[in-house]
Order: C-alpha cells, then structure tokens, then sequence
C-alpha cells in the first residue's frame, strides 16, 4: 500500500468526502406552494405598486465553487440587508454550499435537474467542464418556469447563461449580469470593440497581446503571449453555435444592468470603459470581503502553526480549480526550498487523476525528507481563510483568484503572485501594477516558464528585503488596501448604496 513520506498530509477533497450534512434543498415546487400570495406580485405591474422593502432576488451562479463562492457572499450581506434571497443549484451542490461556503440557513435553495446527473466543475476533469455550459442551458425550461412562479425583482446570472436577459425580460423581470471577474479583466477581453479591428479574419492571440480601442489610457495593462494563448478558448463554441465570447458578449449586453465585485477606489477606469462600452448602469457591491467564518482551525493547523513567529510562514494554494503542471510544481517546491522559510504547500490536481501518485510523481526527489522540519504538502480542501488569519503566517503565493486576493489583503499576508488561467492574470497585474501590493513571478513571454530563483526573488523582495525598495513601498500599499477593505462602514456602504440603486431600479 502506499505509505505517506513525513510531512505529508492528505485529505480527501470535499466533493468525495462523506461529510452528511441534511440536504435543505426545497423541491421547488414545494417552495412554490408556500409562498404566501401576498408575496407573489405582478412583475408587469408599474413600479409604483412594488413593495420594495421586499425586493426579491434570484441568484443563479454557473456550477463552479469559484463562481457560486461569490453568488453567496452577495447572497448573505444582501439577506442581512433584508432583500429575500432564491438560489438555484445543481442538488448535489448544496450541502456544499450551505456547509463550506456558508449561505445562510434561512436563504432558500431550489435544485435544479440537470439532465447527465453532473454539478460542478469539481466533478469533472478541465477538459470536459464546458459539458456544464450544455447542461446549463438545459435548464432554460426549469428556469423559465420557476421565474414566472417566483416573480423576483431580479435574477442575478453568470457569464453563461446568455439566454436569460431573454427569458427574463418576456417576464417582466430585471436581469442583472453579476460578473465574478474583476473589471480589469472583462474590459480587456469580453467588450464590443474587441473586435473592431478585426474584420474579415479569425482573431489571434497576436490581437489579445494588446487592449482593444479606447482602453483607459493611463493603464499599461497588455498581455504576454503565454498569457494571450491561454484567452484563445474564449473564440472557440461553447455549446450551441456561439463562441464563450460571444455568449459573454450577449449576456453583458442584453441584460438590464452589469453587478462587478469590485470598488471605483481599485478600478475606476476599467469600470467607466465598460460602462461606455456596453451603455448601461454598472453598479459594484464592492470587494465581497467574507464574514468571518464559522468554523475553527483545525489543531493539527494551528499547533503546527504556532511554533513558527509571527508573520514568517508562506502559504502556497491556488483556489479551487487551478491545476499545476509537473515543471511549475518542481520549480515552485524548490523555490520554497531555497527561501528556507517555512511554509504550507497545497496542490490539487484533476479529479480523473490520484493525488498521492501525482504528489509522489511531481515533487522533486528527496524534497520532503529535507524540508520536514518547515514544510508540509496538503492536498485536498483546505481551510484557506482561517490559516491565512493565524498570526504565524505572513506571505501568500497564489494564483490571484479574486476572492483569495482580497482574503490575503484583510490579513495583512504579503501577496506573491503565480496566475495561471483567465482573469488571474488580470488580477495579478491589477495587485503588482496598479495598486503595488504584490510581487508577480517573473516568467519567460512565449510558455510562461518560471525558474526556482524567480520564485525565490519574488519571496525576497516581499518577506527578506522588505526593508529595502520595491518591497517596502509594496508592504505599505498593501497595509493601506487592507484597512481600506477590513474598514466595517466602507464594506457597509458598498451594499447599502447597491440596494438603494436596486430599489429604484426595481
Ligand atoms: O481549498 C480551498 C480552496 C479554496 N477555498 C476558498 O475558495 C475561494 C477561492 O476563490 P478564488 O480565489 O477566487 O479562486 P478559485 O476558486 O480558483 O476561482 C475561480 O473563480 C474566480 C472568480 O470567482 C476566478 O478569479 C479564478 O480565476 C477562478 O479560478 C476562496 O474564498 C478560498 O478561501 C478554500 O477555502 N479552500
């Protein structure tokens, strides 16, 4: 059998594991029946008559935890704010959603049918997650009917359900595209103009290197080609005959208005773009900083966390579904090694494929019996927000997935960043250039290969020289962002002023 080298630990990811949470999903149709008649008014009715001090909205996220994770942070500080919240999932989402990501108990979850049994991404290995984009759409029925018995105010969608605006319009309903990416990053790929130099021919990456017109002039936002090849699969089909650009394109465009998870303080120009571009309101619930979560850090985290001073251990994770490739991890591992800092190193890897093998393939020969005394391999879910919370840990490299850039700002965790797909590397330049706290990996431009050393430079100029520039005007800018962020009233008022404009929307 095979036996753990030390300093490993595995645990089984969520999606498999046996955790048995009941199940409180409503069948819609029992949800349906007890909605109070009073509560189901005529969405066709002047907005004069509707109560709006009951705005009702559904939200409908694409089935990856890295898009639902946002739906429920909105869903739980709108519901705090009192707006009746309906959130629609795939069945065996939900005890997922109700347990690690906390929605709060009293919002109600509908489960949809989907067609071939599947649920998240987390089910499936990368190259068969667009079947998800099929299956969705399958729902339009479902989705139909249940709008027209729920009659919310709003449905809040995602970028792949191009086919709501539609439906949601014949019912007298507002739909609002809730985008999960930052503003940075949409407005740089998904806008109209995009392909207003492009006529008569296939676009290419040479194309995505460089911002479409009219981009915001004092932004120096471009893309290396690695990164530009990775935007390729957006101008292949999803589903149906569109390409993913073109359903995203079709969702920003024809829906009531756009929602982003970001502040004017962190993207004003890119926002102001898209709202040029697409000629409606964009309105912000701000950065969705979570509530503190509820659960506690497990002991085997903290006493091995506590030995090690504060500020001085490096967290490596990279979100839920980013995957590394045998030379990334190699390089990665021995950067840690050579930084000789502590650290926590939590790699994940396709669900088709074994953790253990793949842990015992990819990792350089010999690494764990040498780093024994200061390192551990995880893989497997991970409790991210309250290790980034201890006191011992100073540093997180990520790959810049937005939630986890915001969790490591309010926790004063410097952040080095290793993006690897989509919107993270929009993100990463966001941190490193615009708001310069962090430090990007350097990569080579053609394959985005990056060396040992540039890991160790990156964990230097953040953690050793920190004293020296650039790392000391980046730990102050981080510092500024992150009180910013943990600032109680600023995160107040980003929901406050979104119901006012939801209310008179409505
Ligand atoms: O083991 C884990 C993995 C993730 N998380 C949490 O899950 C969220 C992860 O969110 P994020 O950092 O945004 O990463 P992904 O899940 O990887 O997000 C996907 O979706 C994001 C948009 O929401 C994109 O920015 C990313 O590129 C895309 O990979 C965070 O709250 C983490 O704390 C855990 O608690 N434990």
């Amino acid at each position: 059998m095979f036996q753990l080298p030390m300093g490993w630990i595995l645990k089984p990811n969520i999606a498999e594991s046996s955790i048995n949470i009941p199940n409180q999903a409503c069948n819609s149709y029992n949800l349906i029946n007890l909605l109070s008649t009073s509560e189901k008014h005529n969405t066709n009715m002047s907005t004069q008559f509707v109560n709006h001090d009951h705005l009702h909205v559904v939200m409908f996220p694409f089935l990856a935890f890295g898009h639902i994770s946002p739906f429920v942070q909105l869903s739980n500080k709108l519901f705090s704010h009192g707006v009746r919240i309906t959130f629609l999932s795939a069945e065996s989402n939900i005890s997922r959603i109700r347990s690690t990501l906390n929605l709060d108990p009293a919002i109600n979850i509908i489960s949809l049918q989907f067609p071939n049994g599947v649920s998240s991404t987390a089910d499936l290995p990368p190259h068969l997650a667009a079947n998800l984009v099929h299956a969705i759409d399958l729902t339009q029925p479902q989705v139909k009917s249940l709008l027209l018995e729920l009659k919310p105010h709003y449905i809040f969608f995602d970028f792949a359900q191009h086919w709501l605006p539609k439906i949601a319009s014949e019912l007298g309903i507002k739909s609002v595209h809730f985008s999960v990416y930052s503003a940075i990053s949409d407005s740089y790929i998904t806008v109209p103009s995009r392909f207003s130099n492009i006529e008569g021919r296939n676009i290419t990456f040479e194309d995505l290197k460089t911002p479409p017109p009219g981009y915001p002039q004092n932004s120096d936002v471009s893309l290396e080609a690695f990164e530009a090849m990775d935007f390729m699969f957006l101008f292949n089909r999803f589903g149906e005959n569109l390409t993913g650009y073109e359903r995203v394109l079709q969702s920003l465009g024809e829906c009531s208005f756009i929602v982003f998870k970001t502040c004017k303080e962190f993207e004003g120009p890119y926002l102001e773009y898209i709202e040029k571009q697409f000629r409606k309101p964009v309105l912000l619930c701000g950065p969705l900083v979570p509530e503190p979560s509820r659960d506690v850090l497990e002991e085997r985290w903290s006493k091995w966390l506590d030995t090690f001073p504060a500020k001085s251990v490096i967290l490596c994770s990279f979100g839920s579904e980013t995957f590394l490739n045998d030379d990334q991890i190699k390089e990665l591992a021995s950067g840690l090694e050579l930084s000789g800092l502590p650290f926590i190193l939590v790699l994940n890897f396709p669900s088709d494929l074994s953790a253990e093998s793949e842990l015992e393939r990819t990792l350089p020969k010999g690494f764990l019996e040498r780093v024994k005394d200061r390192g551990v391999v995880h893989t497997g879910w991970f409790q991210q927000q309250l290790v980034l919370k201890h006191s011992s840990v100073g540093c997180y490299v990520c790959h810049a997935g937005f939630s986890s850039v915001i969790e490591a700002m309010v926790n004063e965790c410097q952040l080095v960043l290793l993006p690897f797909k989509g919107d993270q590397f929009f993100n990463s330049k966001l941190v490193a250039k615009d708001l310069e706290a962090g430090v990007e990996v350097n990569r080579r431009e053609e394959d985005g290969y990056f060396h040992k050393d540039d890991v160790l430079k990156a964990l230097k100029t953040i953690m050793l020289e920190d004293d020296k520039e650039p790392g000391k005007h980046i730990r102050e800018n981080h510092m500024k962002w992150g009180k910013f962020l943990s600032d109680k009233e600023v995160q107040n008022k980003f929901i406050t002023d979104l119901l006012v404009q939801l209310k008179s929307m409505a």
